[in-house]
């Protein structure tokens, strides 16, 4: 007989998987391929950024003291003792009215406080005169003044952006400690499916959700681990989601989680003696979407359908594998847009793939097209979630709706500033 499901919150849906994500280990790995991890340990200032004061300009270091009389009417005249480069340390000593010619980045001599542009100056070649005063540290980068020693500067569980890497490179560190990647099985369940490579047949149809998900684990810096389709058969299911369960941190499977006649996945989890979190959330696509876990390994059973599919992943895959990772921005960007068309009613919780667009103006959201839990075309063309609460009456053409933003790794199509 049919057993009847508990429908619960996408928000309670996500808490209980939350409760049940462990940390995973850590590895060190070297900088350059470390982009796109998350970090296992804080990064540390273990020096002054810059470590020195060092000239913000081509120009001359002096003691600013002896500018403070320059004015139209009556230059200060210098001498030259010294030239440096970037890299160049000084050794003179600057006593009165002496200058030392200094470029870009090169470290202040002992006793100048102060530089002077060399567009500033009406010079010669050993001397040079100014009409105006400076003040102390004028044209100075200070030592400490971008980060101080000891600093905490990205915390544990940051993403490794290109900032990252450069922050990282400043410290000298050319090996980081980041979370392992998560080892994810991806299997694809179905009697319908084809491989990619082959032509149709009659009722059947190319599996499109396996190679979706493997690429939503690639943009999330996980391993994905390809099991293949299999036909909608327990046994064989069962055997594949068993054995995957026992090396890999996550097992994600699609199809076969409602409650047809060859719906095996919750007869697998029921052999696996696996712990159902939830097999049934007020949300449109994916309301069957079921969450199990062994006792080391979640069990993600998406749906079939591919908008289902892909938004169960976003929504629960995606934080639980981000956090596994000690990440502590698990979930999607969230943002607010005017919605440009009417949006009807659902008694569930409504995630629709989505066009969101920044205008000067402010920030514009359409539903990507066809708007079913079949729909493999609009995953395409979205590239964020409209969430309209469920229960909520019609939402009409111009109000503001919440948004989640997919990807954010990717940049806009065109260059929008104008100057
Ligand atoms: N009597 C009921 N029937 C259905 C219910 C329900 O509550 N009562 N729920 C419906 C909802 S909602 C959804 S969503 C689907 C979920 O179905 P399953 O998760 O069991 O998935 P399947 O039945 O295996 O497939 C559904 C659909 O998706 C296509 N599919 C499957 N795998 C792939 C793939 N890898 N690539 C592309 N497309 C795939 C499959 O051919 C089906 O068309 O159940 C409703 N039914
Ligand atoms: O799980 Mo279904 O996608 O709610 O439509
Ligand atoms: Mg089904």
């Amino acid at each position: 007989m049919l057993k009847t499901r508990n429908p619960i919150t996408v928000s309670e849906a996500i808490s209980r998987i939350m409760k049940q994500v462990g940390k995973i280990s850590s590895e060190t790995i070297s900088l350059n391929e470390s982009c796109g991890r998350i970090l296992a340990e804080p990064v540390l200032a273990n020096h002054d950024v810059p470590p020195f004061h060092r000239s913000i300009y081509d120009g001359f270091a002096v003691r600013a003291i002896d500018t403070t009389e320059a004015s139209s009417h009556s230059p200060a005249a210098f001498t030259v003792i010294d030239r440096i480069g970037a890299g160049d340390v000084s050794s003179v000593s600057l006593e009165e009215n002496k200058a030392v010619r200094i470029m870009t980045g090169a470290k202040l001599p002992k006793e100048a406080n102060a530089v002077i542009m060399l567009e500033q100056t009406v010079s010669s070649e050993h001397s040079f005169v100014i009409h105006k005063p400076f003040t102390p540290f004028e044209n100075v980068s200070l030592q400490g003044e971008d980060a101080k020693k000891g600093d905490v500067i990205i915390e544990k569980g940051s993403m490794i952006t290109p900032g990252v890497i450069a922050v990282l490179a400043t410290f000298g560190y050319t090996h980081v400690k980041v979370a392992r990647r998560p080892v994810v099985g991806v299997l694809a369940t179905g009697s319908e499916l084809l491989d990619v490579s082959t032509p149709l047949e009659p009722g059947k149809i190319r599996n499109s959700n396996g190679p979706m998900i493997l690429a939503q684990l690639k943009r999330l810096g996980v391993q994905p681990k390809w099991l293949g389709v299999r036909a909608d058969d327990v046994e064989a299911c069962y055997l594949t989601v068993k054995q995957a369960a026992e090396v890999c941190d996550a097992v994600i499977t699609t199809g076969g989680v409602s409650v047809g006649d060859f719906d095996y996945l919750p007869a697998v989890y029921e052999k696996m003696e696996a712990e159902v979190l939830f097999n049934k959330v007020k949300m449109r696509p994916g309301s069957v979407t079921t969450v199990a876990h062994t006792d080391q390994t979640l069990l993600f059973g998406l749906s079939g359908n591919p908008s289902s599919c892909f938004v169960g992943f976003e929504l629960f895959a995606r934080p639980a594998l981000l956090a596994m990772m000690g990440s502590t921005k698990p979930y999607l960007h969230y943002a607010k847009a005017v919605i440009k068309e009417d949006a009807t009613f659902n008694s569930f919780t409504q995630f629709i793939r989505a066009v969101y667009e920044s205008k000067p103006s402010g920030a514009l959201i359409a539903p990507a097209g066809f708007n079913k839990s079949n729909s493999v075309t609009s995953i395409a063309r979205g590239n964020a979630f409209i969430v309209l609460p469920g229960g909520t009456d019609r939402i009409k053409r111009g109000e503001v709706v919440d948004v989640l933003l997919l990807g954010m790794d990717e940049g806009h199509e065109s260059w929008v500033i104008r100057e």
